[in-house]
């Protein structure tokens, strides 16, 4: 992508572009590429805040796809300069099936590899997950951990084994030529447990608070730290590295990267608290106000109602045997290799993550503020 500041020629596309962090990825993309001709999002299921974005200088073209279809892929792909892979199935709730969840993360990213590939597209950034390093099954802690950092990375749970094949999958792809000779260039973000505006699993703690009087229930110690990143500065970081990578390319090509900004490091339930408590909801205890065995136990016999329960309804609770395990293992980065090797640096303080995922808390429906 030679640059040329004086027309703007690049075509992105981005596939789960209307997702939580796709969304933040395509308004990023709009208000800070100036190279952008064309925005190209490609999802499952098109939201309908994609007609406000149809009125400015950049053709938004919304392409309602599946990525395990690769004739769908590769028509989304074709003439595109960048790729920003980030549809994916996030399920650690047992909404789908291994199947599906393998299906959508590994097959539907081999799809996008072989577009770009057949159609001559030499950038694609993929969004991979610390869940590609850990928790592992073992329940070892990775504190404060880099992307160097030798950790046991054994997994069975099918979603982080579905980001792990993905990702290799992705770094293999770099340096095949494309469609016209040209190498192709690839890289992944790590992005730790991410927050903000849209953020699914706030609103379910946010709504089991409000179903509580307005309390939640203390189930992890304070001292398991988890590595959370603010959505916007996932998004900013996804934007520089897709500028940066046509100039870079032997830098930063078939290179991952953690996601991080200065969030702080808290428990999980002790950072969420940092934008609950100030609408309105409390964290009883001060330690977990039951015995880890009993939690085993009963994040176990969840797992075995939603077992039971699928012929008729999906059951699918925010503690399971995996989110247990998750949440109790300590997982935070400590890392500048973004900084070194782009440039990276969060758009977004602490405050101004906190301050704007707050306000979006507070406009939910029945907020208890
Ligand atoms: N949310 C997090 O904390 C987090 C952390 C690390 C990495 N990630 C990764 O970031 C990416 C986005 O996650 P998210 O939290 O925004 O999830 P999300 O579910 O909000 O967004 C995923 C998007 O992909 C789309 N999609 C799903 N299946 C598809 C298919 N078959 N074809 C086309 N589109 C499809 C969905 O419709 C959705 O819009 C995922 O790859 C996820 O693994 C998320
Ligand atoms: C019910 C309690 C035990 C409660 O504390 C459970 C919290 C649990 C739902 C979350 C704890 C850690 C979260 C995961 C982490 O932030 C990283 C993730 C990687 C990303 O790729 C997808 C989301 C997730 C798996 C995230 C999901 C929710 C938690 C397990």
């Amino acid at each position: 992508m030679a640059e040329s500041a004086q027309v703007p020629k690049l075509v992105y596309l981005v596939t789960g572009g209307c997702g939580f962090l796709g969304e933040h990825i395509v308004r990023m993309l709009l208000e800070r590429e100036p190279r952008l001709r064309e925005l190209r999002v490609f999802d499952l299921h098109l939201s309908p805040w994609l007609e406000e974005l149809k009125t400015g200088p950049v053709q938004v073209t919304a392409i309602q796809g599946d990525v395990t279809q690769a004739h769908e892929v590769a028509a989304a792909v074709a003439g595109s300069h960048v790729v920003i892979h980030t549809a994916g199935l996030v399920d650690v709730f047992g909404k789908a099936s291994p199947k599906t969840i393998h299906k959508v993360n590994v097959q539907g990213t081999q799809n996008v590899i072989e577009a770009c590939i057949r159609t001559g597209t030499q950038f694609l950034i993929y969004t991979s997950s610390m869940e590609v390093v850990g928790p592992n099954v073992k329940g070892h802690p990775f504190y404060r951990g880099n992307e160097d950092t030798p950790y046991e990375a054994v997994h069975r749970h099918p979603y982080p084994c579905s980001k792990a094949l993905a990702e290799q999958l992705v770094l293999e792809a770099n340096g095949r030529k494309v469609n016209g000779g040209q190498p192709l260039v690839t890289c992944a973000l790590r992005p730790t447990g991410i927050y903000g505006e849209g953020h699914q699993v706030m609103r379910d703690f946010y709504n089991q608070g409000l179903r509580f009087g307005g309390r939640l229930f203390r189930a992890i110690p304070a001292s398991v730290e988890h590595g959370r990143v603010y959505v916007g500065n996932v998004a900013w970081m996804h934007v520089l590295v897709a500028r940066e990578l046509e100039q870079r390319a032997a830098l930063l090509g078939g290179q991952v990267y953690f996601c991080y900004d200065k969030s702080p490091y808290k428990s999980y339930e002790d950072f969420n608290m940092e934008f609950l408590g100030p609408c309105g909801l409390r964290l009883i205890g001060t330690h977990p106000l039951l015995p880890y065995w009993l939690l085993v136990l009963l994040a176990t016999l969840n797992a075995l109602l939603q077992w039971l329960l699928r012929p008729l309804v999906l059951y699918t609770p925010l503690l399971n045997p995996y989110t247990l395990a998750v949440a109790n293992t300590t997982f935070t980065v400590s890392t500048n290799k973004a900084q070194r090797h782009f440039g990276y640096k969060p758009l977004f303080s602490w405050e101004e993550s906190k301050a704007r995922t707050i306000h979006w808390v507070q406009a939910l429906e029945g907020s208890a503020w």
